[in-house]
This record gives structure tokens, C-alpha cells and sequence, in this order.
């Protein structure tokens, strides 16, 4: 954990430079991506991962009303308001959170089964939850900071959507549309979000923070494929 600092602050290029030296803790290098990526998950992997995963979605909203409501700035609330939008829609059918339960029919499982909680294992509802809860509890900008592994993300994601459609023929490619928004979607909110974090820490103390926020971020969604790989592990209660 980095110690803060009193020291004089980064200058804008060296803080971006701060930030996105934490790509090497991001989630695309954990193993059960890369074998995701090679072709070798099985079918019950990939949906034990698309299970879990919505968890992560369908809490997106959540930790964004979260920064929405830490938030006194309402020029910044007028523009993050739309990453709520993207996920819950504004008609039935609309919105990432319908997009992944499509993927979730594509993977061969019924919406009730996503949309139930019993089904998210016990090391992603805790990873999930903590995120939820930093938004609530820092600073609003602490938590959009904690949003920039969408720097990453869209490399991680084409790489993924490759994958998925050269090894993985068993799935209905209608599935991917989610990741194709998303590849339209995440390098607009990356550079809105990196712009706001620059522009508002300007103590090396906040930087630091920010840099911090990052890295937690990146250790939830490490986390979070840790407990979906080992998958279940408790006793079956018949
Ligand atoms: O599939 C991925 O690898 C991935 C990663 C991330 C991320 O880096 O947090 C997000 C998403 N997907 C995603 O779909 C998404 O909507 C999203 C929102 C956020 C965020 O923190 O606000 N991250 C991510």
C-alpha cells in the first residue's frame, strides 16, 4: 500500500502516468482469463463465469447512484447520470443489465437463474458489495477514481470478444452485443473520469488516493475471478 504524502503533487502527465502504471494488477492477466482467452474454459466455466459476472453488472447502477449522491457538483451528475442509463435502460429490453441476461440466454441459462442471488458465490457478493460500499462511504472523486480500470477494459474486452467467437461456437454470437456497447461505451467514460480525477486532486495527497482507489479496484475484480474460478465449494445442502 503506498503511504501518503505530503510531498508537492505530480504534475497532470505524471499522475495519468501514476494511473495507468497500474495496468499490470488489472484483471486481464489472471489466470482464468487467460485460459478464457486461449479457448480452454469449459462450458460449466464459462457460465459459472457469466453467473457471477452479473453480479458485478447488475451493481454497476448502484455504486454510480452512489457517486451520484456524494457528488454537490451537478454539472459532473449531469454527465455521470448517463452511465446509470447505459446499464438499467430507459425502455424493457434496453440497458447492459438486459444485454448480459441476453448473453446469459446465449450460454444456455435462463434469465431466473441470473437474476437470482443464491446463484452468486460467496467471494464475488463480498468483492461486489465492498465496491458498492466505497462509492458510498468515499469521497466522490475517490470513487470515480476507483472506476479508471476502465482504461483497461477495452483492450481486455476485444481480446475477449475474439475469444469468445473463434473458441467458443457453442454460444449464440447474438450474446457478445453487450461487449460490443461496451467497446463503444468504456473509452468515453475512461476519459471523462480520468479528466475529472486530474482536473480535481491536485494535492499529491489526493493523487495518492486516487492512485489507491485505482488499485483497490483492481483487487476486486481480481478477487472476484479468484472465488469464480475455485467456483462452489460448500456442501451441497439436500
Ligand atoms: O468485462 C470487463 O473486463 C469489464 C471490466 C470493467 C472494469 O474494468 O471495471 C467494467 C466492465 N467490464 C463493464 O462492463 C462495465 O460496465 C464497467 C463499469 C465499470 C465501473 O467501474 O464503472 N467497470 C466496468
Amino acid at each position: 500500500m503506498l503511504t501518503i504524502t505530503n510531498q508537492i503533487p505530480w504534475t497532470a502527465a505524471e499522475f495519468e502516468a501514476e494511473l495507468r502504471k497500474q495496468h499490470h494488477r488489472y484483471h486481464h492477466l489472471h489466470p482464468f482469463h487467460q485460459r478464457m482467452n486461449a479457448g480452454e474454459l469449459t462450458k460449466e466455466e464459462v457460465q459459472r463465469w457469466v453467473i457471477n459476472r452479473f453480479y458485478y453488472q447488475r451493481n454497476i447502477p448502484l455504486k454510480d447512484a452512489a457517486i451520484l449522491s456524494n457528488c454537490p457538483d451537478h454539472e459532473v451528475r449531469r454527465h455521470w447520470i448517463s452511465r446509470i442509463i447505459d446499464h438499467d435502460g430507459t425502455t424493457e429490453a434496453t440497458g447492459g443489465i438486459e444485454a448480459w441476461l441476453k448473453l446469459g440466454e446465449a450460454v444456455g441459462l435462463c434469465k431466473e437463474h441470473l437474476l437470482n442471488d443464491q446463484n452468486t458465490l460467496p467471494g464475488v457478493r463480498y468483492a461486489v458489495d465492498a465496491y458498492v460500499n466505497f462509492c458510498k462511504t468515499k469521497p466522490w472523486i475517490e470513487s470515480v477514481a476507483s472506476s479508471l480500470t476502465e482504461l483497461f477494459g477495452p483492450d481486455a474486452i476485444r481480446t475477449r470478444l475474439a475469444a469468445l467467437e473463434k473458441h467458443y461456437l457453442w454460444i449464440d454470437p447474438k450474446g457478445f452485443d453487450y461487449f460490443r456497447t461496451r467497446l463503444h461505451q468504456a473509452p468515453q467514460d475512461a476519459r471523462y473520469a480520468l479528466n475529472l480525477v486530474i482536473s480535481n486532486c491536485r494535492t499529491r495527497d489526493m493523487q495518492e488516493r486516487a492512485v489507491q482507489a485505482l488499485i483497490f479496484k483492481c483487487d476486486l475484480l481480481w478477487s472476484q475471478l479468484e472465488a469464480i474460478e475455485r467456483g462452489e465449494t460448500r456442501p451441497i445442502n439436500v
